[in-house]
């Protein structure tokens, strides 16, 4: 309810300016009206480390810098506003909203006008892609602007995503086309309101641009048409932006940028411990369990789960071939393009490990044997974090208090029941959340499918009375454990289907659904007209079972 005054939010359809004004009861006076006045500053990476200057953005090998200079290639008119995020616009970059709907705003937010203070850069990184090594990557479609700092003192980076080839590019064109780019707007967006870790996007621009992908790697080759997204994070930098460095034997700019990330990013951390390193490592893998357990929460799978798609910050980059399951299913894997289920998302926690793995690989160079081999027991403690972190957040979404002998079994018997039912993740957690002790009790779940589709397992009856004796002994009201659990089971998330929907009409310069979903996943927690009109709430259609996620992008 962060950016909603109305507590009672049940959506609202017009996102036109001057409703937005009018809602929120906002005052423009202290945000930025004109873009002109808009400043970011690239003072610090530029000074922080040597840049590659090469002139022209062909792919080529790169070696002893962090960033090249790289321009951006303006996106091809007509320009159109696809989406904006006011949540970002006015509450992180000072920026009146309304200011989105002008002409101006349409080029500085593809690439075609740069703010000012901008020398734009694109980040040199490497990679373990699929278990191997894939040497450099890079921002091949990416251009950070510069970083910008706001009222509240907190520094911003900026970049724009499908902004045009880069040294990194490789063979790749350097665009994103509409439907990868309305999902990156979206989920981004809806994660954070979920309150997972995430990049935020402030805008999505798309063009007539055409740009071609086979789509299924099929051979069938289709334009589509480029866009661009408006993304910020706190900071950009991967586990792969040290693997390069580490693998190339740069041992001096792989001090130098972990000293740049920890001064910047983990002030708990002081920059004269000679265990600094190590302490950042535990910290990293701290936060990483602590992601992936998030994630797992909410049903979210990754879906490519890279070591250059691992923030150094451990927050979520990189929103890709993603997918919230639906019907439970610990194999469940978003997209086409991972037959062996690599990054299904019961693997996401091993995987996490494997990342962190490598990331202790990277920082080896510049530590002591001693500290190696406390890495790697830092490490060992990984699995320990992750289960405890898990285990606290299923049995918050079971509104369970404190903890007790059997809450363990109690959440894997459920899991274990809606695996095999197939019911379905969200709305299982959420109808739990809304029935009273009286309607479980009398065993009354009159539609709610979800429960409905869980009450047909032959053991429900046990795992009930097993729930409802937890629940007796916890001495709680059940209204307050109703609002614990509505508190943090969400109604909504982006399946799949949805974003499909909004996406086809995106395609057709139709944005309403995008600005829909936009705003009902804000608020993730609240059940609004809008969005039980529009079924998000109700079983899946039967049509989203045949809807393929692929990784082309
Ligand atoms: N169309 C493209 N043109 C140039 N480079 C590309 C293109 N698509 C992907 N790449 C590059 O391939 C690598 C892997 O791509 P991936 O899809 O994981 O990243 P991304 O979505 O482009 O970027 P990010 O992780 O910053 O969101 C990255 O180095 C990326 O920049």
């Amino acid at each position: 309810l962060e950016f909603c005054p109305d507590n009672d939010c049940h959506g609202h359809d017009d996102t036109s300016p001057n409703a937005f004004k009018s809602r929120w009861n906002i005052s423009v006076s202290n945000l930025m009206q004109d873009l002109g006045q808009f400043r970011v500053s690239c003072k610090k990476l530029l000074e922080a480390f040597p840049i590659d200057v090469v002139d022209g953005n062909f792919a080529r090998p790169v070696k002893n810098c962090i960033f090249s200079k790289s321009s951006p290639t303006p996106l091809k008119g007509p320009l159109r506003l696809a989406a904006a995020s006011k949540a970002v616009m006015e509450g992180i970059l000072d920026v009146d909203v309304a200011v989105t709907q002008s002409d101006d705003f349409l080029h500085y937010a593809s690439g075609g006008r740069l703010p000012a203070g901008s020398v734009p850069l694109a980040h040199r990184y490497g990679g373990h892609q699929f278990g191997y090594w894939a040497g450099q990557l890079g921002d091949g479609r990416a251009h950070s602007l510069g970083q910008y700092t706001n009222r509240e003192g907190d520094v911003w980076e900026l970049q724009l995503k499908g902004s045009g080839r880069t040294p990194y590019s490789r063979s790749g064109d350097g665009r994103a086309v509409i439907r990868s780019s309305v999902r990156e707007f979206l989920c981004s967006e809806a994660m954070h309101s979920l309150g997972v870790p995430t990049s935020r996007a402030a805008s999505l621009i798309v063009s007539d641009e055409p740009v071609t992908r086979d789509r299924f790697y099929n051979g069938n080759v289709k334009t589509e048409r480029g866009a661009v997204v408006l993304r910020l994070a706190k900071s950009w930098f991967r586990i792969g932006s040290l693997e390069i460095l580490s693998q190339s034997g740069e041992i001096d700019l792989l001090r130098k940028l972990l000293t740049f990330v920890i001064d910047e990013h983990f002030s708990s951390i002081d920059s004269d411990d000679p265990d600094k390193y190590l302490v950042f490592y535990s910290t990293v893998v701290n936060e990483t369990a602590h992601l992936i357990a998030q994630w797992m929460s909410v049903g979210f799978a990754h879906g490519v789960c890279n070591t250059d798609n691992f923030s150094l910050l451990s927050i979520t980059i990189d929103y890709g071939p993603f997918g919230f399951m639906e019907a439970y299913n610990p194999d469940f894997v978003p997209n086409t393009s991972d037959d062996e289920g690599r990054y299904g998302i019961g693997a996401q926690a091993d995987v996490g490990r494997f990342n962190l793995e490598k990331l202790a690989l990277a920082l080896g160079p510049v530590l002591s044997q001693q500290q190696e081999s406390e890495a790697k027991s830092i490490l060992k403690g990984y699995a320990d974090i992750y289960l405890k972190t898990i285990n606290q957040l299923f049995r918050a979404k079971l509104g369970l208090l404190g903890e007790q002998e059997d809450d363990g079994y109690l959440v894997a018997f459920l899991l274990k029941m809606m695996e095999d039912t197939r019911s379905d993740f969200t709305m299982t957690f959420r109808q739990l959340s809304g029935v009273s002790a009286r309607q479980l009790h009398n065993r009354d779940f009159t539609q709610l499918w979800a429960l409905e589709d869980l009450s047909s397992h032959k053991l429900f009856s046990d795992w009930l009375s097993m729930y409802q004796l937890r629940l007796l002994r916890q001495h709680d009201s059940d209204v307050h454990r109703q609002q614990r659990m509505k508190n943090i089971n969400p109604r909504y998330v982006l399946r799949n289907w949805m974003a499909e929907s909004a996406i086809s009409k995106a395609e057709k310069n139709d944005f309403s659904e995008v600005a829909m979903l936009h705003h009902i996943l804000s608020f993730p927690f609240v059940t609004q007209e809008t969005a039980e009109e529009a079924g998000y709430a109700a079983r899946p259609p039967l049509w989203a079972k045949r809807l393929k996620v692929s990784c082309s992008s």
